[in-house]
């Protein structure tokens, strides 16, 4: 079997001008970067309104093992089937972040034959929009800085500082760091630190600006810190968003790329949905829907946490609802729920597997009676998966009235996924069967929220917020976010925020121990348990299997 890499590199991808062409996209509103990447201006939106919009399929997934279970690859393979039976088609999906790419669990442009390509440049810097948000990330630390070292007008207590600067690296070695060091003339010495770009407030406002305008407001709202009086300081209050802005403006226009099989995707924007809202830019995924009969789009890590988020994040911020969700299983990840160690989720184990789906089921009760989707389980078909567990899968979702169908999009590309695309277009026309809802209330408390999503969706007995965090919230309802909505921070791994609690986890709190508002994102981050907003690299990083020949040829991305 060929590496991911190799499959990409050996495509005969189309000319980004012929799949923008085959969209209908003007070319006035198409800037190209090369022979197969391009940006589309958003302004093709606001020409294009009132068109009705496409079908929106979220796919989503049972709890991963860090290798990830296939939602990018059965989203991306869903789309090529979709249009291989002749329906308008588009992909949209978030683009990879360098942390994985050199970490553990490596690119985040699919699989086998559903892929995104360039895979490699996609994979890497793409069109460069992670290094823009980045740089506008850090120009407001440096501001943040200048503000204080110049004479501190506005009073910024030092030690209430919320904004960390920003890398898409995973380094765990600037996750605390003292800077100001030097003479009086280098700085302030204060306690700082870094977070990865991805889980940068800027990430978020990136993804739900609906245009250039929304985009340096929701900037202007973006609280920083706070003065020694404890009022919130504001990006605004240092004069900063029109400078972000102007190094957001590009980068903020979707990029278009392509399948193996030629099916456009609209890349763009790449929080991770354990420590972000885990969705790509509502501008990305509104030109699929305006552009096509369907739009294909995936919410990160499993359904306890992007899909969560993308229903009441994005969905309640924008009016997008999904005409139906898919969640991807497979029987590695049902073995390792199952208690199956890692060395041995290659070897058949139908018991394993059998104790393992109980984690699929409360996921899939979650998007049919929790957020009311019409709902498929697609099972990924990994190599080394046997008839017997492939079938066991089936049986038990079958006897218990759970719609599941295999899907082969990593060795098979669009052919693989033909059952999974017609299930879908029947679920999405059968506008009967959704009855859409959010897990709460904007007119809900903020211990309210937290308990709904942790009772209804992870099946918790409810929050404990830590003497810390608890004086934050009441802060941050007294300043009048209560009614934001939440993006709970917690591991993939679990239901729990005990990333060892697998299968379906009962008899367990979440330990809720930092609350902080991302007032121009428009909700509020709650951390959970031990996680982290910068990762750290494994004992051996991906980055040490990555080569380049004297061609520059790459080898080792996967
Ligand atoms: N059916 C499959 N067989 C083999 N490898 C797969 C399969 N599906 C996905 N992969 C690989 O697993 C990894 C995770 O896939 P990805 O689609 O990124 O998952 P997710 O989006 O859920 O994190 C990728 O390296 C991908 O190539
Ligand atoms: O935010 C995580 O996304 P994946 O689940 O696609 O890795
Ligand atoms: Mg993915």
């Amino acid at each position: 079997m060929k590496t991911d890499i190799e499959i990409a590199q050996e495509a005969q991808a189309a000319r980004i001008e012929d799949i923008a062409r085959a969209e209908s996209i003007d070319e006035k509103y198409l800037e190209q970067y090369g022979k197969d990447k391009a940006k589309v201006s958003y302004q093709l939106l606001k020409d294009t309104e009132g068109k009705p919009d496409g079908k929106l399929v979220l796919v989503t997934a049972i709890t991963p093992t860090p290798a990830g279970e296939g939602k990018t690859t059965t989203s991306v393979g869903l789309a090529d089937g979709l249009k291989r039976l002749g329906k308008s088609v588009a992909v949209a999906l978030r683009e990879p972040s360098l942390g994985p790419v050199f970490g553990v669990k490596g690119g985040a442009a699919g699989g086998g034959y559903a892929q995104v390509v360039p895979m490699e440049e996609i994979n890497l810097h793409f069109t460069g929009d992670f290094h823009a948000i980045g740089a506008a990330n850090n120009l407001l630390a440096a501001l943040i800085d200048n503000h204080i070292f110049q004479g501190n007008a506005l009073r910024i207590d030092d030690k209430r500082i919320t904004w960390k600067r920003a890398v898409d690296m995973n380094d765990r070695q600037l996750r605390n760091i003292i800077d100001g060091l030097g003479k009086r003339t280098d700085g302030r010495v204060r306690e700082d630190g870094f977070e990865i770009t991805v889980a940068s407030e800027i990430m978020a406002v990136f993804c739900l600006a609906k245009d250039l305008k929304d985009l340096k407001e929701r900037l202007a709202r973006m609280i920083i810190g706070y003065n020694m009086d404890n009022e919130p300081v504001t990006a605004g209050d240092l004069h900063a968003e029109g400078a972000l802005t102007a190094l957001l403006k590009d980068a903020l226009k979707p990029n278009l790329v392509q399948t193996l099989e030629h099916t456009p995707a609209f890349i763009h924007g790449g929080p991770f949905a354990n420590i972000a809202h885990g969705c790509n830019s509502v501008l990305a995924t509104r030109l699929a829907l305006r552009l096509n009969d369907y739009a294909v789009t995936e919410a990160g890590f499993g359904a306890d946490l992007g899909a969560e988020k993308f229903i009441d994040i994005k969905c309640r911020m924008t009016g997008l609802r999904p005409d139906c969700a898919v969640v991807v299983a497979t029987v590695r990840a049902l073995k390792h729920h199952g208690g199956v160690d890692k060395a041995e989720l290659n070897t058949p184990n139908v018991e394993a597997l059998k104790k393992g789906l109980p984690n699929l089921l409360q996921h899939v009760e979650n998007m049919t009676k929790v957020f009311g989707l019409p709902t498929v389980v697609a099972i990924n078909r990994f190599p080394f998966d046997s008839e017997e567990e492939l079938n066991c899968i089936a049986d038990e979702c079958k006897k218990l009235g759970v719609n599941v169908v295999l899907s082969e999009v990593w060795a098979k590309g669009g052919e693989g996924s033909e059952a999974l695309a017609r299930e879908v277009m029947r679920l999405c026309e059968d506008k009967a069967d959704n009855h859409f809802r959010f897990a709460y209330e904007d007119s809900d408390s903020l211990e309210e929220k937290l308990n709904k999503i942790v009772r209804e969706v992870y099946r918790g007995d409810g929050v404990v917020l830590t003497a810390e965090a608890k004086k934050q919230a009441k802060r941050l309802e007294e300043l009048g976010f209560g009614h934001y909505p939440v993006c709970m921070a917690k591991t993939q791994f679990s239901f729990s925020d005990n990333k060892n609690l697998t299968g379906a986890p009962r008899g367990f709190k979440i330990t809720v121990r930092e609350v902080k508002v991302s007032a121009g994102a428009g909700f509020i981050v709650v951390k959970t348990g031990d996680i982290m907003t910068m990762p750290g690299l494994p004992k051996v990083p991906a980055a040490e299997h990555i080569d380049v020949d004297e061609n520059g040829k790459i080898t080792g991305l996967f």
